[in-house]
């Protein structure tokens, strides 16, 4: 599969391994990454003035030696700048040593317009803020408004978080190797990145494969063969029931968002469980959706009795406090959950907040032997709310920091936002990247629960079920463009639905 995505440090002992392996060398590797720079560079700018190779000490400007190198075989005019000498002997010298134009210290870098600059400073190993001679040549790039393709990573961009260290280059193009690496999906690594071309330099499958790597792009490739189809013989609620708490009278349409999206994804039958002062308001916005009265615990337990495969979701409009939370606690089940036909529970909005006082209850609950799967959706400050000690930890990356509240929380986590991660308590983490800004419209997130919620109550694993749900709502909400408001969405599901019934 190659939609896994290698930490800077993975990639290093890839990069070990394919060495090992052969037949490529270090300095193969290497100049076969120079090459796709090159080829890639004359390929997007054949009538560049000028190519200026920025090139920094380590390996990532090994490559950048052998782009210019390329480059000046092929005829180009190009511009050697370089900052810090190769260590001798490794690799990056060589490349310096094949590489016959002289280079210039990069404290004196000046380009003119109609010239390209290819970024080969720093990738994998950026240590530090950029400064100096590198901030300056950021500086350059930018107000001149030059176009720059990056090697590996733009540098300043942490390979690990996408977070920028000092400043870092706006590319128009990132050439990266084998596999992307988390900065090139989280963002502001992602925006800062262009687009990004993979490129084959040589380490194989089979290496990638002996890593066990459990970060991935969130791509259909990640969980279609999962996805849910209706069998032939099938019903209404063989293919999954979805029940979705509203909140009271003047908090109900979120509920019903969540409920039109979970149908929408596939679930049989779906319910809105409304408090009995909201009846009347939901009956009359209701058509295909069902409706039952819960108030309380003991009438929520009679429809956790009924054994059919089943799905919850608690939370968009619900309202903050202990109803939520024991509501939350029953659906889990403590213990009984699963065997009661209750597939899992979606917790997003006040279902998370309702828990900011009271985590270990929900946690404890989510972790016991034979409870329903719990999944969660928390944007930003409802992740903080939980979590706090994470959220503010800035030595962590968005990955890292779904990771562990889906370990700490024994839930899968949907940590929302312009690059939502999905992470489960197993350690898979998936990074969502088809996202577009129109689907940050009121009532996006509510939709988003009900997609998850319809994929789980028709058996889909909740770790494969959230990805899918992102992506399809990702999709969604690109495809469908301006004007977007959360009442599109379910709709704009039907034609990717189809493709993905077509093509399984
Ligand atoms: N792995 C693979 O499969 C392949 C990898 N390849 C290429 O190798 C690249 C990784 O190479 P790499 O490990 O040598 O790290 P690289 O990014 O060159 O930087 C290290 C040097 O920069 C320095 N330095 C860092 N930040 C700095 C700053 N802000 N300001 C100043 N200095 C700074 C740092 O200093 P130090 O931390 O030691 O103090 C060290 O000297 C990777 O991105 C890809 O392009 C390909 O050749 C093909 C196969
Ligand atoms: N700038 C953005 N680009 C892409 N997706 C976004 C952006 N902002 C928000 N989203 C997505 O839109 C949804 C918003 O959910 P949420 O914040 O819960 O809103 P609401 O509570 O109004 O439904 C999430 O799925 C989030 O990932
Ligand atoms: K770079």
């Amino acid at each position: 599969m190659s939609n896994e995505v290698l930490s800077p440090a993975e990639m290093a002992e890839a990069d070990r391994r394919a060495i090992a392996a052969g037949p490529f060398d270090g300095i193969g590797l290497m100049r076969r990454a120079g090459q796709a720079v090159a080829s890639l560079a004359l390929a997007r700018h054949p009538a560049a003035e000028r190519f200026h190779v920025l090139c920094g000490p380590g390996n990532n400007g090994g490559d950048g030696y052998g782009a210019a190198r390329l480059l000046h075989e092929s005829g180009a005019a190009v511009s050697l700048w370089a900052v810090g000498a190769p260590r001798p002997g490794g690799d990056a010298a060589l490349a310096a040593a094949e590489c016959p134009l002289t280079p210039q210290a990069l404290a004196g870098f000046e380009a003119g317009p109609g010239t390209v600059v290819i970024d080969a400073l720093y990738g994998a190993g950026l240590s530090k803020p950029l400064a100096g001679d590198a901030a300056r040549a950021v500086d350059i790039a930018t107000e001149r408004k030059l176009p720059v393709i990056a090697v590996d990573l733009p540098s300043g961009v942490s390979g690990d978080s996408g977070r920028v260290l000092g400043c870092a280059f706006q590319a128009e193009v990132t050439v990266t190797f084998a596999r992307k690496k988390p900065g090139h999906l989280l963002l502001p690594g992602r925006q800062l990145c262009g687009e990004v071309v993979l490129a084959d330099i040589g380490i194989g499958d089979a290496v990638i494969g002996e890593l066990r790597i459990k970060t991935f792009e969130n791509t259909p490739a990640l969980w279609q063969a999962g996805f849910p189809r209706p069998a032939a013989d099938t019903h209404k609620y063989r293919r999954g029931h979805v029940n979705v708490f509203s909140g009271g009278p003047s908090a109900t349409g979120a509920a019903r968002l969540s409920a039109l999206a979970a149908a929408r994804a596939g679930a049989g039958a779906v319910t809105v469980l409304s408090p009995g002062n909201a009846m009347q308001v939901n009956a009359a916005h209701l058509t295909s959706i069902m409706l039952r009265k819960v108030d309380d615990t003991a009438t929520l337990a009679a429809i956790l009795d009924d054994s059919r495969p089943a799905a919850f979701v608690l939370g968009p409009g619900f309202g903050v406090g202990e109803k939520a939370r024991d509501f939350a606690l029953a659906v889990l089940g403590d213990g009984q959950g699963r065997q009661n036909g209750v597939e899992g529970l979606v917790l997003d909005a006040d279902g998370i907040t309702s828990f900011e006082d009271h985590p270990a209850s929900l946690f404890i609950t989510a972790g016991a032997k034979g409870a329903a799967k719990l999944v969660m959706t928390p944007h930003e400050g409802e992740f903080s709310r939980l979590f706090s000690s994470l959220a503010g930890d800035d030595s962590l990356s968005k990955l890292d920091k779904a990771r562990k509240a889906a370990a700490r929380s024994h839930a899968v986590m949907i940590y929302k936002g312009a690059d939502t991660v999905i992470a489960a308590p197993d350690g898979r983490a998936a990074i969502n990247a088809n996202a577009a800004p129109w689907l940050a419209t009121a009532g996006s997130g509510d939709v988003l629960a009900g997609v998850v919620a319809g994929l789980l109550a028709q058996g889909m694993p909740a770790f494969e079920a959230a990805c899918a749900a992102v992506w399809l709502h990702a999709e969604a909400g690109s495809s469908f463009g301006p004007g977007l408001i959360a009442e599109d969405l379910p709709q704009a599901l039907v034609p990717l639905l189809r493709s993905l019934a077509n093509s399984t």
